[in-house]
């Protein structure tokens, strides 16, 4: 079996910088890496950027944004595809999978949108959970910085408390699931990717031997 790492955190965190320099990281060392993200790339992730995450009007069915339970079931349905057509195969073939995002992410979101903890997590409860989930632990106000240009400005204030919650969400999960571990994000690239690199060895070369 290969090793299934998973990159969460807030927007603007750092994930996808963090997973391609953890991806080649792995590559150098000679393993055969996937890196890999939710929403995927696939038809299922486009739908839900035009469904979900436009936030304007292509987000809009019959008048009305789509409830909270399509959006959770929407992200669901992309992740069933990506753990039987990517994620297991990749795993069984011995590959060492990275992906900025998982399951991890709809409980932290969608919680924060006001769903019910407990109905989110045995809705994926068909995804197996990671082997280590790096989690980039940020203040908002850093990475609402890092991000500034890609939102509305009409709801800054709006997408500001929603990350706030996120924010606590992960971090609450954090004591409930123990292959999440967290990593101060607020430093120089560099040096987190060195904190992610020692936390790897630890946790998953170290305690295999
Ligand atoms: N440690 C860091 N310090 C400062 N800026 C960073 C850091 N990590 C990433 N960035 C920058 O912040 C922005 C968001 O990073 P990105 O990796 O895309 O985050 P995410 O994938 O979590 O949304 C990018 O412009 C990136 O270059
Ligand atoms: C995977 C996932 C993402 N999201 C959210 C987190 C992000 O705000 C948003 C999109 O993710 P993001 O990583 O920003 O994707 P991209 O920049 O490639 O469009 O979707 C959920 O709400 N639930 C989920 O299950």
């Amino acid at each position: 079996m290969g090793m299934f790492i998973v990159l969460e955190g807030i927007d603007g965190a750092g994930k996808s910088t963090q997973a391609r320099m953890l991806a080649k990281w792995f590559e150098n060392k000679g393993y055969d890496v996937v890196l890999t993200k939710e929403p995927t790339d696939t038809a299922f992730g486009k739908l839900i950027r035009r469904l979900v995450l436009t936030g304007g009007k292509e987000g809009i069915i019959d008048g009305a944004r789509i409830s909270r339970e399509a959006e959770a079931l929407l992200f669901a349905a992309d992740r069933a595809e990506h753990v039987k057509k990517l994620i297991e195969p990749s795993l069984k073939a011995g590959k060492v999978v990275i992906s900025d995002r998982y399951f991890y992410s709809s409980l932290a979101y969608q919680w924060a949108r006001g769903l019910d903890l407990e109905w989110l997590i045995n809705l994926n409860a068909f995804a197996p959970r990671a082997d280590l989930v790096i989690l980039l632990d940020l203040p908002v106000k850093e990475s609402i910085k890092r991000i500034n240009g890609r939102s509305i400005k009409s709801e800054f204030d709006k997408i500001v408390e929603l990350q706030k919650k996120v924010r606590e969400n992960y971090l609450k999960l954090a004591e409930r699931f123990e292959e999440i571990r967290i990593i101060n994000a607020l430093a120089p690239i560099e040096d987190i990717h060195k904190d992610i690199v020692a936390l790897v060895e630890h946790e998953l070369f170290e305690k295999r031997k």
